[in-house]
């Protein structure tokens, strides 16, 4: 994940040797993972408040703890991909599993193994990195009831550490932000502290609309435009409005991004806007511009805007 480490250089970054890195939170549906990540990406922290999409995985929060910033990821293509957005951004199953430090495996005590839970087991044997797994909703299990699914889960696969928890009440939450925090890499933080809550969320909506400009133009414009987000405004009355900005390279190609009339660029908003308004549930108020930026595909700067790696040769 080398695009986030371009980031880092302006994080604000505590004294002392600094850990970070990413963890997949996978587990069946109702396990508690969002339960999970409210709780861990609680006070202290960030959190990304929407869907957010990197190259392969889905952020979903961000945490910071002792020196450490851990970015939890979710991987929803690992089973059925229920959601739109979750279809829309899987590329392949494990996709972002594959790029996490850490991936940890959240069970539902009280519903034990059964189910996805056991074919998640199965599926993560063969898995290289290091796993972890939480038991959660210990409140409504009893104790030998969790040793016994521990050892049984612990056949399928050697968990690094294996934890119980309750997301609900917060027991043992703190065990195992202790852990990841000491256990991910050492390293710079991949994300700017006080930048955290929007900007992947800006990278996301210009994906969106780019994705409606290539749909409806890729003919007529095949590389020579990118997207960016310029303003992300929440409103008291619950909206969003969103400014973003189309790049392309000559004039010729402005007229044909705005099309007759305006015609193209009007359908392209009005596509975006609507998809932005599913995702974020709440309505959008979409502005369009577009500008002519000569070059744009030679400067670093907007390669890091759309979270890629710049190529140097
Ligand atoms: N008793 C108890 N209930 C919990 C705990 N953690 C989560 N829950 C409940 O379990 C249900 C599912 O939790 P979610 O956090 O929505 O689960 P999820 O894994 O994100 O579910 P999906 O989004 O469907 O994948 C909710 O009703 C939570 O309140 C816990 O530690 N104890």
């Amino acid at each position: 994940m080398t695009e986030e480490h371009d980031i880092a250089g302006s994080a604000a970054e505590p004294a002392g040797p600094t850990h970070s890195g990413f963890v997949a939170l996978i587990g069946p549906t109702n396990a508690g993972k969002s339960t999970l990540l409210n709780r861990l990406v609680g006070a202290k922290v960030s959190i990304v408040s929407h869907k957010v999409q990197t190259t392969r995985a889905v952020i979903r929060g961000i945490a910071t703890h002792d020196n450490a910033q851990i970015v939890f990821m979710d991987t929803p293509g690992i089973f059925k991909p229920r959601r739109r957005l979750d279809r829309a951004m899987v590329t392949s199953a494990w996709g972002g599993a594959k790029d996490a430090d850490i991936i940890m495996l959240l069970i539902d005590s009280e519903r034990g193994l059964r189910g996805d839970a056991e074919k998640i087991l199965e599926s993560l044997k063969d898995v290289p990195q290091r796993k972890i797994l939480a038991l959660n909703k210990i409140d409504r299990v009893k104790r030998e009831d969790l040793l016994a699914l521990a050892s049984a889960a612990n056949e399928y696969v050697a968990f690094d550490q294996t934890f119980m928890i309750s997301a609900e009440n917060g027991s043992g939450c703190d065990d195992v932000m202790d852990y990841l925090a000491k256990t991910l890499p050492e390293g710079p933080w991949y994300y700017p502290e006080d930048q955290i809550s929007d900007l992947p969320m800006r990278q996301l909506a210009a994906e969106i609309t780019r994705e409606k400009l290539f749909l409806r133009l890729h003919q007529e414009l095949p590389y020579a435009s990118h997207v960016e987000t310029e303003k992300w405004e929440e409103r008291k009355d619950g909206s969003v409005r969103i400014e973003q900005v189309i790049y392309v390279e000559r004039d010729s190609q402005k007229k044909i991004a705005l099309g007759k009339n305006g015609e193209a660029i009007k359908a392209i908003s009005t596509a975006s806007r609507k998809e932005l308004s599913e995702i974020l549930e709440q309505t959008v108020h979409l502005f369009l511009f577009v500008k002519v930026r000569e070059n744009w595909g030679d400067d670093p700067e907007r390669f890091r805007e759309m979270g890629l790696e710049f190529p140097r040769q």
